[in-house]
């Protein structure tokens, strides 16, 4: 009932422990809180939360509009509808060392397991466009020992984010990833990686974690888990992919609708209103107060 039974430390905890076994942990983004609760019914690792999703959700593009505020609070009510550990987008840090060191803590408040922080300059774009900066070295190591700094639970993991690979190429984003290790970063995010023999240049490279990112319609193949797993990934993101399959199945909904004047051809695809009530626990509630659920749904 309402909320996750597992304190964010726990979570944090039994994160770095898994992580620590070195297989691969697969981290759908949830668009919202209830997706959070489908990821972890179907048996993920954890749960991605998408600086693209939060800002496509507003219907803002993901320049870095979205605000500290915003992006910690989206995070917490997706955070703690789950068991899993989250992982939330936190951009560049918004803004300079001091800024991020307090996006941290309030990140940590808001119960997360993790967060990353990219080398981009401001205004940041999607890691798999065209013509991206990235900030110099100094800098990018700023934001991330001011993050270590600033974390209370040495459990919350943070990851640091290079762009700079699709900048000044494979060899850059080795040296980045590993000065961005000797800062402090618990675990390296490679962005826009070309091929599996990228990622295993990262993963040779370097002691920590490292995430693959599969989004769709970018720079990189969509390979499969068994493939990250190969080239010794630890954990897989799939950031945008449930907003996408939502979005497209709404689209195609309102057009049978335009079309047909009715959704009876679509019951099909839909979430039943007896699943919608289990993901959401409504017998939990019941057990609190009995007036709650004391009726039955036809299938
Ligand atoms: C991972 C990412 O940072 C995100 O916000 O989800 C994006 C995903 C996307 O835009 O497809 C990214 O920059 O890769
Ligand atoms: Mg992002």
């Amino acid at each position: 009932m309402l909320y996750s039974e597992t304190t964010p430390a726990e979570k944090r905890r039994l994160f770095r422990e898994r992580l620590a076994t070195g297989e691969l942990l697969r981290f759908p983004g949830a668009f919202n809180p209830l997706s959070a609760r489908l990821i972890e019914q179907k048996g993920f690792d954890g749960v991605y939360i998408s600086g693209a999703v939060l800002s496509a959700d507003l219907g803002l593009p993901d320049i870095g509009l979205t605000t500290l505020t915003e992006v910690a609070g989206r995070a917490k009510q997706i955070a703690r509808m789950t068991e899993l550990p989250a992982i939330v987008d936190a951009d560049t840090g918004f803004g300079e060392p001091m800024n991020v060191a307090r996006t941290v803590q309030e990140i940590e408040d808001a119960g997360l397991a993790g967060l990353h922080i990219e080398d981009q300059v401001n205004p940041k774009r999607c890691g798999h466009l065209d013509g991206k900066q990235v900030v110099d070295t100094s800098t990018a190591l700023g934001r991330i020992r001011a993050a270590v700094d600033a974390r209370r639970d040495a459990n919350l993991l943070i990851m640091a984010r290079t762009d700079i690979a699709a900048v000044d190429g494979l060899d850059a984003a080795i040296d980045r990833a590993k000065q961005l290790v000797d800062a402090g970063a618990d675990a390296i995010f490679p962005e826009a990686m070309r091929s599996l023999e990228e990622f295993a240049a990262v993963r040779d490279a370097v002691d920590v974690p490292i995430l693959a990112n599969m989004t769709e319609f970018g720079k990189s193949e969509l390979f499969t888990s068994q493939q990250l797993a190969d080239v010794g990934v630890n954990i897989v993101i799939w950031p945008v992919s449930l907003l996408r399959i939502a979005m497209g199945a709404a689209g195609r909904a309102l057009d049978t609708l335009n079309d047909e004047g009715s959704l009876t051809r679509k019951l099909g695809e839909m979430q039943h209103r007896a699943d919608l009530y289990e993901l959401i626990d409504y017998e939990g509630y019941n057990r609190f107060d009995t007036s709650v659920f004391n009726f039955t749904i036809d299938r």
